[in-house]
């Protein structure tokens, strides 16, 4: 082959492949060795996000949570991934020690949404990823499914503060599919699954019509959709996948109904919550 046309392809590599070394000699991405085995081998792989462990809870709960997490993940035949910025270098997929570091880092790592993870990576911060971060690197590095807890969405009173989280954009432009608990409890249901219509969004509810409450079974709001065994998911993402939509897909999975009595006790207090500061 020409030489020209060897650097041509050189140089196009660097472009299409995200692990490759810059030209500083320094990777974009970091994928652990388990995780880019399982992605070159097909396996499932699982993304996971990282700031429900800095912010979400306080140490050690947060790491034995983040390890708990991984291992449903693999005790169900996947791959977890991780995904979190490590010194400006995001990481898919963490060994236990770098989740430690995370986890003892807590608040002091940097919540890193979308619109963060330049100033993140360049100044060598240590980030952990929200919901919009991680679907980025994960389709950045082909894996379709990320699971977590609750999605950010539209604010109480968002219709005047405008506080709309990016994780919906994010699911309006990256074809990642996102299975939680349905949005953060404190959250406008509602307007945020009218935002997710306006975004294009495909979004299921398993084996239910309505859409979670997060902390409860009933929202009062129905799912656009309905999906009713793992591969109906399946047959979901694959179809987004094919038809090229771009989109992601939000598939809310109620709380099991052994830990919804729970759940109603803390739904009631946040009800509260709200009412007295109002
Ligand atoms: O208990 C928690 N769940 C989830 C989050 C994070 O909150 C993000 C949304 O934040 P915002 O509303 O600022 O976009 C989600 O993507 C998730 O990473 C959190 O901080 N605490």
């Amino acid at each position: 082959m020409a030489s020209w046309a060897l650097s041509r392809i050189t140089n196009l590599q660097k472009h299409l492949n995200p692990t490759s070394p810059t030209s500083k000699g320094k990777e974009i991405v970091k994928i652990s060795q388990e995780v880019s085995e399982a992605l070159s081998l097909g396996k499932a792989v699982v993304a996971l996000e990282s700031t429900i462990i800095s912010h979400g809870m306080p140490y050690p709960q947060n790491l034995e949570t983040a390890k708990e997490v991984e291992a449903i993940v693999r005790r169900n035949g996947a791959i977890p991934a991780t995904i979190a910025i490590l010194d400006g270098t995001p990481c898919v997929g963490l060994s236990l020690e770098e989740l430690e570091r995370l986890a003892i880092l807590g608040k002091k790592a940097r919540k890193t949404a979308r619109r963060d993870i330049a100033h993140v990576v360049a100044t060598g911060g240590n980030g952990a990823t929200t919901v919009s971060a991680t679907m980025f690197f994960a389709s950045m590095v082909g894996i379709p499914i990320f699971v977590t807890g609750g999605i950010g969405g539209v604010h109480r009173h968002g219709e005047s503060t405008m506080d709309i989280s990016s994780d919906l954009i994010e699911l309006g432009r990256t074809p990642v599919a996102v299975i939680s608990a349905g949005v953060k409890s404190i959250l406008d249901i509602s307007r945020t699954l009218e935002y997710l219509e306006t975004q294009g969004v495909c979004v299921a509810a398993y084996r239910t019509n309505e859409f979670p409450a997060f902390f409860t079974e009933k929202s009062g709001c129905k799912a656009p959709s309905r999906v009713d065994s793992p591969e109906d998911c399946a047959q979901l993402i694959d179809t987004n996948i094919n038809l090229k939509l771009g989109t992601g897909i939000l598939i809310a999975a109620p709380i099991p109904s052994e830990h919804s009595a729970s759940g109603s006790i803390i739904e009631l207090a946040i009800q509260r919550a709200l009412k007295e500061a109002r």
